[in-house]
């Protein structure tokens, strides 16, 4: 359930410390909603903006009510009580936690009894939960850096204290929850379905209206993210196929994975135009308005799709992408500059333009942690910068840097990492629950008409581990731990026909049309590899996550410059108890290594070679 503003709730007013006495006022609790985001308070206090909170609507009490609120760094609990609004605590919260609140109102004939059952006792910060559900606030990274959260002025959670606060709303208090959770979502649940749909994301940053975060308030039972348990079976899935009697299916649940859109990749272009910014303007000026794309949505990924190639090969593109450039010297001097953004793998629809330099993925809470740590981790440099989570058009994305923003006509390939491409829990998903999918047949015989079992012939389908199976063993998957997933040429020419891409030399020949035999740039991204492998021995996030589908996305330029970040960290899982990985060990079901680091070691070894021959 969202608080929405929509629905009332009787409530019982505990106003003027008389919480048990029968027969007092009921009223309408009211919530806050996004679209209610007022500025409140004086006038200088115009920068606060309300995140959330309750109003008591009881008649003939006035108004009143509790808030939270942002005001710069800080956040703040604001009591309401007639017309106005008035700052009542200050807060500041860490970077990157979530504030988890319990709104203590409600229908609450024993407030002792239920302040007591919950957490509320001193010590840091009680969850402080009444009869009403929990909210959940998540916060950007932009709130603030404070190491402690201050709470309500009831420090002292005590059935008094709560039940007696101004018109009866019980109190409003709050809590962090440290990002180190677990983040794989419990078994069977779609993490980014089960944020959005059943739970909703933990917060949406508006990105049209503001240039920070504006929380929702949404309600939830559960804010701790569930872990799946590594499998104890052996494997039961080979290439010789899987003979199950199951039903078909267009999907087999996995974190992040969008099997909605049937999972091929599909090149795609952002033709869009940035708002021009004006000789020597401020940073607002490079603040891009939606207003200003060209055209909209009219394809899934909401951007225009004006470039696309299949399995046979290239095709060229007319696209183009305008970026502000500014000029710091001698003047401030803006100007439009083409290029291009292009989605040369993964799922369809997931991306969107965002503000200027950023760009927009569909939100997957998986992917939003693995970002959020990996900004604090020594891989920052090799990561896209994350920017929180924003809502558009009704649906939330992670926001995060657009890798391709500083090059001229880029050049880019993906290359999707590890020796295999799917998680230990979906084989153990694929096991308790198999699901034919008819799509990934089609996409086998495609390919090899040949490479189905009679048993999957009858059937038209093939289950997912299989298929990606038998993906990992025709590319270089299995054989090298990465695997070309596509490429794009600086003349904007689209390649994403590298399935059968397993050889060495095949390899090489599509590193080297890459690069267009550009020796320095083999060189560059050599240096570069050899230096996240550096980061990647010592980075303390890679030891404790099994990072699986993620992509190394390489990028250069005319200007020899060339850069590889990782990106794609919707099936990266946090291991538990304390377990590491040394991701170059052989897979083996239960140990969960994912042949990452002997997999750019291989690919380290195919540069050097191509540098020196
Ligand atoms: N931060 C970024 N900057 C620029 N381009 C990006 C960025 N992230 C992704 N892309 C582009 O989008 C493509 C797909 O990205 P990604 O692998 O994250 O998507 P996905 O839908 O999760 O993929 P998969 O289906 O493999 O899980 C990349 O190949 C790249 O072309
Ligand atoms: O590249 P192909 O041959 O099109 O195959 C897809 C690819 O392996 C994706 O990585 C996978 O998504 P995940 O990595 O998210 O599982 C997707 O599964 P899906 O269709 O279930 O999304 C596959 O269909």
């Amino acid at each position: 359930m969202r608080l929405d503003g929509q629905g009332g709730r009787l409530r019982r007013d505990m106003s003027k410390g008389d919480a048990a006495k029968p027969g007092l006022t009921t009223g309408k609790e009211r919530v806050w909603s996004e679209e209610e985001k007022n500025i409140l308070g004086s006038p200088n206090e115009s920068f606060r903006k309300l995140l959330g909170g309750t109003e008591d609507n009881t008649e003939g009490a006035g108004r009143r009510g509790k808030a939270i609120a942002r005001k710069g760094d800080t956040l703040e609990t604001l009591d309401h009580v007639g017309d106005n609004w008035r700052s009542e605590d200050r807060l500041s919260q860490p970077m990157n936690h979530h504030l988890t609140v319990g709104l203590c109102a409600g229908e609450q004939t024993s407030p002792r009894s239920t302040c007591e059952a919950e957490r509320c006792r001193d010590g840091p910060e009680p969850l402080c939960v009444g009869s009403l559900s929990n909210v959940t606030i998540s916060v950007a990274p932009q709130y603030g850096t404070g190491q402690k959260m201050g709470l309500s002025s009831r420090p002292r959670c005590s059935a008094q204290d709560l039940w007696t606060i101004d018109s009866g709303i019980g109190g409003l208090k709050l809590t962090v929850t440290p990002p180190e959770t677990d983040v794989v979502p419990k078994s069977g649940d779609h993490p980014r379905e089960s944020l959005l749909s059943r739970r909703g994301p933990p917060f949406l940053l508006n990105s049209d209206t503001h240039s920070y975060a504006i929380p929702r308030l949404i309600v939830t039972q559960d804010v701790s993210p569930k872990r799946c348990v590594p499998s104890s079976l052996s494997p039961q899935f080979n290439d010789t196929g899987f003979c199950l009697d199951v039903p078909l299916s267009g999907e087999v649940e996995s974190p992040c994975s969008d099997s909605g859109c049937g999972g091929s990749p599909v090149p795609s272009l952002f033709l869009r135009k940035l708002s021009s910014s004006s000789g020597l303007s401020s940073a607002s000026s490079f603040e891009e308005s939606e207003d200003d794309f060209i055209g909209s949505d009219l394809e899934p990924a909401g951007g225009l799709m004006v470039c696309s190639s299949d399995e046979h090969g290239a095709s060229s593109t007319s696209w183009r992408k305008l970026k502000n450039m500014v000029h710091w010297s001698p003047f401030v001097v803006s100007f439009k500059k083409h290029y291009p953004w292009v989605q040369l793998a993964g799922h369809a629809g997931n991306f969107k333009a965002g503000e200027y330099g950023k760009i927009l993925k569909k939100f997957c809470q998986c992917e939003q942690q693995c970002l959020e740590w990996l900004n604090r981790d020594s891989l920052r440099p090799f990561v896209p910068g994350y920017y929180g989570v924003v809502e558009k058009e009704g649906e939330a994305y992670n926001q995060m840097e657009d890798l391709l923003s500083e090059f001229d006509s880029p050049s880019i390939m993906d290359c999707k990492m590890g020796v295999r491409t799917y998680l230990e829990e979906e084989l153990v998903k694929a096991r308790e629950k198999p699901k034919l999918r008819k799509d990934m047949y089609e996409k086998m015989i495609a390919v090899d008409p040949d490479a189905p079992t009679e048993e999957e012939n009858r059937q038209g389908a093939v289950l997912k581990p299989r298929y990606m199976q038998w993906r990992e063993t025709l590319s270089s998957t299995a054989t090298f731990g990465f695997r070309i997933e596509g490429i794009k040429r600086a003349d904007g020419t689209c390649d994403t026909n590298f399935k059968k891409t397993k050889h060495r030399e095949q390899v090489m020949g599509a590193l080297e049309d890459f690069v267009d035999g550009n020796k320095n740039i083999l060189r560059n991204y050599l240096t570069r590899l050899k230096e996240l492998r550096i980061e990647l021995e010592k980075s303390e996030f890679f030891k404790q996550h099994e990072v699986v589908g993620s992509s190394l996305l390489f990028v250069h330029d005319s200007s020899e410059l060339a850069k590889v970040w990782m990106i794609d960290f919707g099936k990266t899982v946090r291991l538990p108890n304390k377990q590491t990985l040394n991701h170059r060990a052989p897979w083996v079901e239960g140990n969960r290594e994912d042949g990452y680091l002997w997999g750019l070691d291989n690919l380290i070894n195919i540069f050097s070679d191509m540098v020196q021959d």
